[in-house]
């Protein structure tokens, strides 16, 4: 008898009747205009050493036939080198690389070609208005490439992003969350979920055709409850993996003249705000992007917290202190020399003191303490303050100190975006949104009044993770996503 059920699980697992989840074989999704063979320059804009132009679609053969006429096409996948000239009047273009990739071993699955020319704008604009005038081709839209890709099940929807991440990545630890996603960790990680809920469906269909034995049926408890704690582990860190994708909030708060916007364009080195002596001279919240020891972090200069001063700073410190009440983390600002002034107490006990307690789901507010201004206190001094919490000293003005508060934030940021080698892999909000029906559908499991309602939540519940993988995707989450690419993508 196990026998034959384990059987009926691993048919029901593997198919052919179970739905597919991310698929090799096509996304089932057709491309928009998928008919035609398209191109277009693929390496950027500008002159250059080299450029690559592309092609993809059935007639890629022609297309690079025309161009290299009279020679014949070059074996697959193998670099040649080929005189172009442009069909139409037999001018000479470029001597040139060319790559024939026959579908469906390439990029998008279909039949594609490269030209690796010279990148000088005549060449790559000669070029490409040669390939304009075969017939059958036409210049490729944003991203039509990787949709093509996706269509022909090259990619699933969750590599299509790490691609998308990939071209956008502007730090190390960027770089490396997309490339897994890419390398299709996401995918594999639903397909082994997937999976475990086909093997507990199985297990259930089988008990409603055989009236078994009541053991069955807690294999199928088992499996579900494995499930939910594997995702509960990923949704809990799945904030981590949309900072690391967007950046951490970054906030640059204290008193008036402690030096904040002095340490912002330290930190981003360029001048991003207006240092002076004069106390009030950052309003407004200024915003920059930076890369903070590998990690993106969205570094924000705010107004210097103080009272009693006229309507437009209020309105800056008011817009400081919603910031704050934002950040990820606080890089709180003080003048070391000037430690007892009024404005430094106060900041003290209103910013810095409070976000050592915790609040009331156990987590403290991220800050690092900052005495800047170093070099204007006496040699050898370490008596600043009594009871000063942790800090770290610097001087803006000398650099001193700028090695260790990096190392700082890099640990800040590493507990907050995760690991990019070991940790978070969920990074958009619409990963979040299948993973929590996903979990509510096995909610639903467990109270289920029947095995029919039982078979129903697990196959909704599988169903969220398909569609993370982008099978059934809308065409609404595509463009969405596709919108981020450049045209030859
Ligand atoms: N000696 C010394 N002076 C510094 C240091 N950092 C900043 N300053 C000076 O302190 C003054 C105030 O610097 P800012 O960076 O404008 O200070 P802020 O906190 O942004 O000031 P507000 O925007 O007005 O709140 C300027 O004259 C800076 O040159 C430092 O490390 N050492
Ligand atoms: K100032
Ligand atoms: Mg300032």
């Amino acid at each position: 008898m196990w026998r034959g059920l384990w059987t009926l699980v691993s048919r029901a697992a593997r198919g052919p009747h179970s739905p597919r989840l991310c698929t090799r074989q096509g996304s089932g999704y057709r491309a928009p205009g998928s008919g035609a063979t398209i191109f277009a320059l693929s390496s950027g804009q500008g002159r250059c050493g080299i450029a690559v132009i592309r092609t993809s679609g059935p007639a890629s053969g022609h297309a690079l036939q025309s161009l290299t006429a009279p020679r014949d096409l070059p074996p697959a996948r193998k670099a040649c080198l080929r005189l172009l000239s442009d069909p139409r009047s037999g001018e000479p273009l470029d001597r040139a690389l060319v790559l024939w990739f026959p579908g469906p071993q390439s990029f998008t699955g279909e039949d594609c070609a490269e030209f690796h020319v010279h990148g000088g704008p005549a060449v790559v604009s000669g070029v490409l208005q040669a390939l304009g005038n075969v017939p059958g081709l036409r210049p490729a839209e944003a991203g039509e490439f990787t949709r093509r890709a996706f269509a022909h099940g090259k990619l699933s929807l969750t590599e299509v992003e790490g691609l998308a991440d990939l071209i956008h990545a502007e730090t190390e630890a960027q770089r490396r969350q997309a490339l897994r996603q890419l390398d299709g960790e996401l995918g594999d990680l639903c397909r082994g979920w997937a999976e475990t809920l086909t093997k507990a469906k199985a297990y259930i269909d089988f008990s409603e055709d055989d009236n078994l034995e009541e053991g069955v049926l807690d294999q199928a408890d088992s499996e579900v409850r494995k499930l939910e704690v594997a995702l509960g582990v990923h949704l809990r860190d799945a904030r981590r993996g949309q900072r690391l994708r967007s950046g951490a909030h970054v906030v640059v708060a204290g008193p008036p003249n402690a030096g904040k916007s002095s340490l912002v364009n330290l930190l981003s080195r360029k001048p991003v705000s207006i240092v002076s002596p004069e106390p009030g001279t950052t309003r407004d919240v200024l915003e920059t992007p930076v890369d903070l020891a590998g990690f993106p972090a969205l570094l924000s200069d705010t107004a210097g917290l103080r009272e009693g001063v006229g309507p437009v700073e209020q309105e800056g410190v008011r817009r400081a202190q919603k910031r704050l009440e934002q950040a990820d983390l606080i890089l709180a600002v003080l003048d070391a020399s000037d430690l007892a002034s009024p404005a430094s107490c106060n900041f003290l006990d209103t910013v810095v003191i409070p976000a050592g307690a915790r609040n009331p789901n156990g987590s403290r507010q991220r800050l690092l303490l900052v005495l800047n201004k170093s070099d204007l206190l006496p040699a050898g001094r370490s008596d600043l303050h009594p009871d000063l919490p942790s800090h770290l000293l610097l001087s803006c003005l000398t650099g001193e100190g700028l090695d260790g508060l990096l190392e700082a934030l890099k640990k800040e940021l590493a507990a907050l975006c995760g690991d990019p080698s070991t940790g978070p892999l969920l990074t958009r909000s619409r990963h979040q949104h299948h993973l929590r029906g996903c979990l509510d559908a096995l909610g639903q499991y467990k109270q289920a009044k029947d095995l029919a309602l039982a078979a129903e939540a697990l196959r909704v519940a599988r169903g969220h993770l398909s569609h993370l993988t982008g099978g059934g995707g809308t065409e609404e989450i595509l463009d969405i996503i596709f919108r981020d690419f450049c045209v030859g993508k």
